[in-house]
Protein backbone atom coordinates (compact mmCIF):
# COMPACT_ATOMS: atom_id res chain seq x y z
CA UNK A 1 0.00 0.00 0.00
CA UNK A 2 1.65 3.54 -1.08
CA UNK A 3 -0.08 6.44 0.83
CA UNK A 4 0.56 10.12 -0.38
CA UNK A 5 -0.84 13.58 0.83
CA UNK A 6 -2.69 15.74 -1.99
CA UNK A 7 -1.61 18.89 -0.94
CA UNK A 8 -3.71 22.24 -1.17
CA UNK A 9 -2.49 24.64 -4.05
CA UNK A 10 -2.33 28.13 -3.94
CA UNK A 11 -2.29 30.64 -6.81
CA UNK A 12 -0.13 33.37 -4.50
CA UNK A 13 -0.48 35.60 -7.58
CA UNK A 14 -2.50 34.99 -10.74
CA UNK A 15 -2.81 37.24 -13.38
CA UNK A 16 -5.13 36.26 -16.58
CA UNK A 17 -3.10 37.34 -19.64
CA UNK A 18 -5.86 36.44 -22.84
CA UNK A 19 -8.96 34.49 -23.52
CA UNK A 20 -7.63 31.44 -26.63
CA UNK A 21 -9.59 30.46 -29.52
CA UNK A 22 -9.73 27.53 -27.28
CA UNK A 23 -11.79 28.41 -25.07
CA UNK A 24 -9.34 28.42 -22.45
CA UNK A 25 -6.89 31.45 -21.18
CA UNK A 26 -3.24 32.40 -20.79
CA UNK A 27 -2.48 33.05 -16.96
CA UNK A 28 0.86 33.54 -15.40
CA UNK A 29 0.54 32.16 -11.69
CA UNK A 30 2.78 31.77 -9.02
CA UNK A 31 1.69 28.21 -7.93
CA UNK A 32 2.62 27.00 -4.23
CA UNK A 33 1.70 24.41 -2.38
CA UNK A 34 0.98 23.67 1.84
CA UNK A 35 1.61 21.00 3.76
CA UNK A 36 -2.20 19.39 4.65
CA UNK A 37 -4.62 18.17 2.05
CA UNK A 38 -6.71 15.00 1.11
CA UNK A 39 -4.72 11.57 1.34
CA UNK A 40 -4.91 9.17 -0.92
CA UNK A 41 -3.94 5.01 -0.41
CA UNK A 42 -3.30 2.91 -3.32
CA UNK A 43 -2.84 -0.76 -3.52
CA UNK A 44 -2.81 -3.37 -6.24
CA UNK A 45 -5.89 -5.56 -5.93
CA UNK A 46 -8.21 -8.33 -7.96
CA UNK A 47 -10.14 -5.77 -9.12
CA UNK A 48 -10.44 -1.90 -9.20
CA UNK A 49 -12.51 -0.43 -6.70
CA UNK A 50 -13.00 3.50 -5.05
CA UNK A 51 -13.99 4.32 -1.82
CA UNK A 52 -14.10 8.19 -0.50
CA UNK A 53 -14.21 8.82 3.19
CA UNK A 54 -13.62 12.18 5.22
CA UNK A 55 -15.43 15.26 5.71
CA UNK A 56 -16.08 16.27 2.00
CA UNK A 57 -16.93 12.74 0.45
CA UNK A 58 -20.37 13.21 0.52
CA UNK A 59 -20.16 15.98 -1.93
CA UNK A 60 -18.32 13.86 -4.16
CA UNK A 61 -19.50 10.74 -3.74
CA UNK A 62 -22.76 11.36 -5.87
CA UNK A 63 -20.80 12.38 -8.95
CA UNK A 64 -19.70 9.34 -11.02
CA UNK A 65 -16.47 10.39 -12.71
CA UNK A 66 -14.05 11.15 -10.22
CA UNK A 67 -10.27 12.75 -10.92
CA UNK A 68 -8.91 9.93 -9.09
CA UNK A 69 -10.43 7.07 -11.14
CA UNK A 70 -10.35 9.18 -14.60
CA UNK A 71 -6.26 9.51 -13.48
CA UNK A 72 -5.95 5.58 -12.97
CA UNK A 73 -7.16 4.93 -15.85
CA UNK A 74 -5.30 7.15 -17.67
CA UNK A 75 -2.10 5.76 -16.13
CA UNK A 76 -3.30 2.14 -16.93
CA UNK A 77 -3.35 3.01 -20.18
CA UNK A 78 -0.18 4.62 -20.97
CA UNK A 79 1.94 2.21 -18.62
CA UNK A 80 -0.69 -0.82 -17.83
CA UNK A 81 -0.06 -2.29 -14.09
CA UNK A 82 -3.47 -3.75 -13.59
CA UNK A 83 -5.92 -3.64 -11.10
CA UNK A 84 -5.92 -1.20 -7.84
CA UNK A 85 -8.00 -0.82 -4.80
CA UNK A 86 -8.32 3.24 -4.17
CA UNK A 87 -9.36 5.24 -1.08
CA UNK A 88 -9.49 8.89 -0.79
CA UNK A 89 -9.70 10.69 2.32
CA UNK A 90 -11.09 13.77 1.54
CA UNK A 91 -10.85 16.94 3.70
CA UNK A 92 -10.35 19.87 0.84
CA UNK A 93 -13.73 21.69 0.06
CA UNK A 94 -14.46 20.80 -3.64
CA UNK A 95 -14.56 23.28 -6.11
CA UNK A 96 -12.81 25.64 -4.14
CA UNK A 97 -9.91 27.15 -5.63
CA UNK A 98 -7.06 25.19 -4.09
CA UNK A 99 -7.05 22.36 -6.60
CA UNK A 100 -8.09 19.63 -4.69
CA UNK A 101 -9.39 17.69 -7.47
CA UNK A 102 -5.92 18.16 -9.58
CA UNK A 103 -4.41 17.52 -6.47
CA UNK A 104 -5.58 14.17 -6.05
CA UNK A 105 -5.28 13.60 -9.35
CA UNK A 106 -1.56 14.03 -9.35
CA UNK A 107 -1.29 11.79 -6.34
CA UNK A 108 -3.15 9.28 -7.72
CA UNK A 109 -0.42 9.56 -10.96
CA UNK A 110 2.58 9.30 -8.15
CA UNK A 111 1.10 6.87 -5.76
CA UNK A 112 0.64 4.14 -9.20
CA UNK A 113 4.27 5.38 -10.51
CA UNK A 114 5.57 4.72 -7.28
CA UNK A 115 3.91 1.06 -7.03
CA UNK A 116 4.87 0.43 -10.81
CA UNK A 117 8.50 2.19 -11.33
CA UNK A 118 7.62 5.33 -13.65
CA UNK A 119 8.99 8.30 -13.16
CA UNK A 120 7.16 11.39 -12.10
CA UNK A 121 8.73 13.08 -15.03
CA UNK A 122 7.01 10.81 -17.97
CA UNK A 123 3.28 11.59 -16.53
CA UNK A 124 3.74 15.28 -17.22
CA UNK A 125 1.35 14.32 -20.55
CA UNK A 126 -1.36 12.25 -18.72
CA UNK A 127 -1.61 14.79 -15.93
CA UNK A 128 -1.59 17.67 -18.85
CA UNK A 129 -4.84 15.98 -20.41
CA UNK A 130 -6.38 15.37 -16.95
CA UNK A 131 -6.83 19.61 -16.10
CA UNK A 132 -4.95 22.45 -16.31
CA UNK A 133 -3.66 22.41 -12.61
CA UNK A 134 -3.01 18.79 -12.90
CA UNK A 135 0.80 19.25 -13.90
CA UNK A 136 1.67 21.94 -11.64
CA UNK A 137 0.32 19.65 -8.69
CA UNK A 138 2.43 16.73 -10.27
CA UNK A 139 5.66 19.32 -10.24
CA UNK A 140 4.36 19.93 -6.18
CA UNK A 141 6.77 22.53 -6.09
CA UNK A 142 6.25 26.53 -6.08
CA UNK A 143 6.82 27.62 -9.48
CA UNK A 144 5.54 29.86 -12.08
CA UNK A 145 2.98 28.72 -14.33
CA UNK A 146 2.20 29.70 -17.80
CA UNK A 147 0.32 28.75 -20.84
CA UNK A 148 -3.11 27.56 -19.41
CA UNK A 149 -0.53 26.72 -16.56
CA UNK A 150 1.71 23.44 -17.43
CA UNK A 151 4.57 25.70 -18.57
CA UNK A 152 6.16 25.14 -15.17
CA UNK A 153 9.22 26.92 -14.09
CA UNK A 154 10.68 26.07 -10.35
CA UNK A 155 11.32 29.18 -8.22
CA UNK A 156 12.34 29.47 -4.76
CA UNK A 157 9.39 29.39 -2.56
CA UNK A 158 8.88 30.74 1.35
CA UNK A 159 8.74 27.03 3.10
CA UNK A 160 7.87 26.92 6.37
CA UNK A 161 5.97 30.18 6.28
CA UNK A 162 2.69 29.96 8.23
CA UNK A 163 -0.95 30.65 6.30
CA UNK A 164 -4.24 30.08 6.77
CA UNK A 165 -6.76 29.24 4.44
CA UNK A 166 -10.59 29.74 4.70
CA UNK A 167 -13.71 29.29 2.45
CA UNK A 168 -16.91 30.35 3.17
CA UNK A 169 -18.41 27.09 2.44
CA UNK A 170 -19.54 28.18 -1.18
CA UNK A 171 -18.83 26.34 -4.24
CA UNK A 172 -17.25 28.31 -7.35
CA UNK A 173 -17.29 27.07 -11.04
CA UNK A 174 -14.02 28.03 -12.89
CA UNK A 175 -15.40 28.05 -15.81
CA UNK A 176 -18.11 30.61 -14.65
CA UNK A 177 -15.41 32.31 -13.10
CA UNK A 178 -12.76 32.48 -15.74
CA UNK A 179 -16.29 33.35 -18.56
CA UNK A 180 -16.87 36.66 -16.16
CA UNK A 181 -13.16 37.92 -16.59
CA UNK A 182 -13.13 41.35 -17.80
CA UNK A 183 -10.66 40.46 -20.87
CA UNK A 184 -8.72 43.11 -19.98
CA UNK A 185 -5.07 42.18 -19.51
CA UNK A 186 -3.56 44.35 -16.64
CA UNK A 187 0.07 42.99 -17.25
CA UNK A 188 2.50 40.22 -16.34
CA UNK A 189 3.73 38.68 -13.14
CA UNK A 190 6.02 41.05 -10.95
CA UNK A 191 9.28 39.33 -9.13
CA UNK A 192 7.21 40.16 -6.17
CA UNK A 193 4.22 38.05 -6.21
CA UNK A 194 3.12 40.69 -2.98
CA UNK A 195 2.68 43.54 -5.88
CA UNK A 196 0.93 41.13 -7.90
CA UNK A 197 -2.64 40.25 -8.30
CA UNK A 198 -5.62 37.39 -8.68
CA UNK A 199 -7.78 38.27 -11.72
CA UNK A 200 -10.20 36.29 -10.70
CA UNK A 201 -11.13 37.87 -8.11
CA UNK A 202 -13.57 40.32 -9.28
CA UNK A 203 -15.83 38.06 -11.43
CA UNK A 204 -15.45 35.55 -8.19
CA UNK A 205 -16.55 38.13 -5.66
CA UNK A 206 -19.40 39.07 -8.20
CA UNK A 207 -20.58 35.13 -7.82
CA UNK A 208 -19.92 35.06 -3.91
CA UNK A 209 -20.12 37.88 -2.55
CA UNK A 210 -18.89 36.37 0.58
CA UNK A 211 -15.60 36.35 -0.61
CA UNK A 212 -15.67 40.61 0.32
CA UNK A 213 -16.04 39.24 3.87
CA UNK A 214 -13.88 36.63 4.23
CA UNK A 215 -10.74 39.13 2.51
CA UNK A 216 -11.46 41.61 4.33
CA UNK A 217 -11.54 39.83 8.23
CA UNK A 218 -8.58 38.10 7.13
CA UNK A 219 -6.57 41.01 6.08
CA UNK A 220 -7.25 42.65 9.36
CA UNK A 221 -5.94 40.13 11.47
CA UNK A 222 -2.85 40.88 13.49
CA UNK A 223 0.74 39.41 11.42
CA UNK A 224 -1.26 39.01 8.50
CA UNK A 225 0.63 39.42 5.13
CA UNK A 226 0.02 38.84 1.78
CA UNK A 227 -3.61 37.72 1.57
CA UNK A 228 -5.29 36.95 -1.41
CA UNK A 229 -8.17 34.61 -2.57
CA UNK A 230 -6.85 31.50 -4.39
CA UNK A 231 -7.53 30.02 -7.96
CA UNK A 232 -11.22 30.90 -9.36
CA UNK A 233 -11.83 31.10 -5.51
CA UNK A 234 -14.13 31.26 -2.83
CA UNK A 235 -10.84 29.69 -0.74
CA UNK A 236 -8.60 32.81 0.35
CA UNK A 237 -5.41 32.93 2.46
CA UNK A 238 -3.13 34.72 4.30
CA UNK A 239 0.76 34.40 5.43
CA UNK A 240 1.36 34.88 8.79
CA UNK A 241 4.62 35.90 10.72
CA UNK A 242 3.95 33.49 13.00
CA UNK A 243 2.12 30.20 13.86
CA UNK A 244 0.84 31.98 17.15
CA UNK A 245 -0.91 34.80 15.26
CA UNK A 246 -2.21 32.49 12.33
CA UNK A 247 -3.63 29.97 15.07
CA UNK A 248 -5.48 33.35 16.72
CA UNK A 249 -6.58 34.42 13.14
CA UNK A 250 -7.91 31.00 12.30
CA UNK A 251 -10.29 30.94 15.73
CA UNK A 252 -11.36 34.11 14.38
CA UNK A 253 -13.00 33.07 10.58
CA UNK A 254 -13.94 29.81 12.03
CA UNK A 255 -16.35 31.48 14.63
CA UNK A 256 -18.05 32.65 11.47
CA UNK A 257 -18.62 28.90 10.72
CA UNK A 258 -16.50 29.55 7.78
CA UNK A 259 -13.85 26.29 6.96
CA UNK A 260 -9.99 27.03 8.05
CA UNK A 261 -7.00 25.34 7.43
CA UNK A 262 -3.89 26.28 9.67
CA UNK A 263 -1.00 25.03 7.60
CA UNK A 264 2.30 25.90 6.40
CA UNK A 265 3.92 26.66 2.83
CA UNK A 266 5.97 24.15 1.76
C1 LIG B 1 -8.04 28.81 -11.92
C2 LIG B 1 -7.02 27.77 -11.57
C3 LIG B 1 -5.67 28.48 -11.27
O1 LIG B 1 -4.69 27.60 -10.81
O2 LIG B 1 -7.29 27.04 -10.39
P1 LIG B 1 -8.63 26.51 -9.61
O3 LIG B 1 -9.52 27.64 -9.33
O4 LIG B 1 -9.28 25.50 -10.49
O5 LIG B 1 -8.11 25.87 -8.34
C4 LIG B 1 -6.76 26.82 -12.76
O6 LIG B 1 -6.32 27.53 -13.89
C5 LIG B 1 -7.93 25.96 -13.19
O7 LIG B 1 -7.44 24.68 -13.44
P2 LIG B 1 -8.41 23.38 -13.46
O8 LIG B 1 -9.35 23.42 -12.31
O9 LIG B 1 -7.53 22.19 -13.60
O10 LIG B 1 -9.24 23.69 -14.73
P3 LIG B 1 -9.69 22.77 -15.98
O11 LIG B 1 -10.40 21.57 -15.45
O12 LIG B 1 -8.53 22.55 -16.92
O13 LIG B 1 -10.72 23.77 -16.68
C6 LIG B 1 -11.98 24.06 -16.18
C7 LIG B 1 -12.53 25.22 -16.98
O14 LIG B 1 -11.89 26.43 -16.55
C8 LIG B 1 -11.61 27.28 -17.64
N1 LIG B 1 -10.16 27.51 -17.74
C9 LIG B 1 -9.27 26.76 -17.02
C10 LIG B 1 -7.92 27.03 -17.08
C11 LIG B 1 -7.48 28.09 -17.92
N2 LIG B 1 -6.18 28.41 -18.02
N3 LIG B 1 -8.37 28.80 -18.63
C12 LIG B 1 -9.70 28.54 -18.56
O15 LIG B 1 -10.50 29.21 -19.20
C13 LIG B 1 -12.16 26.59 -18.88
O16 LIG B 1 -13.46 27.09 -19.07
C14 LIG B 1 -12.24 25.14 -18.46
O17 LIG B 1 -13.25 24.45 -19.13
N1 LIG C 1 -11.29 14.08 -6.35
C1 LIG C 1 -11.95 15.21 -6.61
N2 LIG C 1 -11.92 16.24 -5.74
C2 LIG C 1 -12.58 17.40 -6.00
N3 LIG C 1 -13.30 17.61 -7.11
C3 LIG C 1 -13.37 16.64 -8.02
C4 LIG C 1 -12.71 15.40 -7.80
N4 LIG C 1 -12.96 14.64 -8.86
C5 LIG C 1 -13.75 15.36 -9.69
N5 LIG C 1 -14.00 16.56 -9.20
C6 LIG C 1 -14.77 17.62 -9.87
O1 LIG C 1 -13.87 18.68 -10.21
C7 LIG C 1 -14.43 19.95 -9.92
C8 LIG C 1 -13.33 20.91 -9.48
O2 LIG C 1 -12.88 20.49 -8.25
P1 LIG C 1 -11.64 21.06 -7.45
O3 LIG C 1 -10.38 20.54 -8.00
O4 LIG C 1 -11.90 20.80 -6.01
O5 LIG C 1 -11.79 22.60 -7.76
P2 LIG C 1 -10.74 23.75 -7.71
O6 LIG C 1 -9.69 23.42 -8.73
O7 LIG C 1 -11.51 25.00 -8.02
O8 LIG C 1 -10.19 23.78 -6.31
C9 LIG C 1 -15.49 19.68 -8.83
O9 LIG C 1 -16.58 20.53 -8.97
C10 LIG C 1 -15.88 18.25 -9.04
O10 LIG C 1 -17.04 18.19 -9.85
Amino acid sequence: MVTEIAKAKLNLALHVRARRPDGYHELETLFAFVEHGDLLQVEPAEADSFALTGPFAAVLSEEGDNLVTRAARAFREAFGGGAHAITLDKHLPVASGIGGGSADAAATLRALGRLHGVAVEDMFAIADGLGSDVPACLFGRTAIGKGRGEQLEAVAGLPGTPVLLVNPGVAVSTAEVFRRWDGIDRGPLPADPRQGRNDLEPPARAIAPVIDAVLALLTAQPGAGLTRMSGSGATCFALFDSEAKRDAAAEVLAAKDWWVLPSRLT
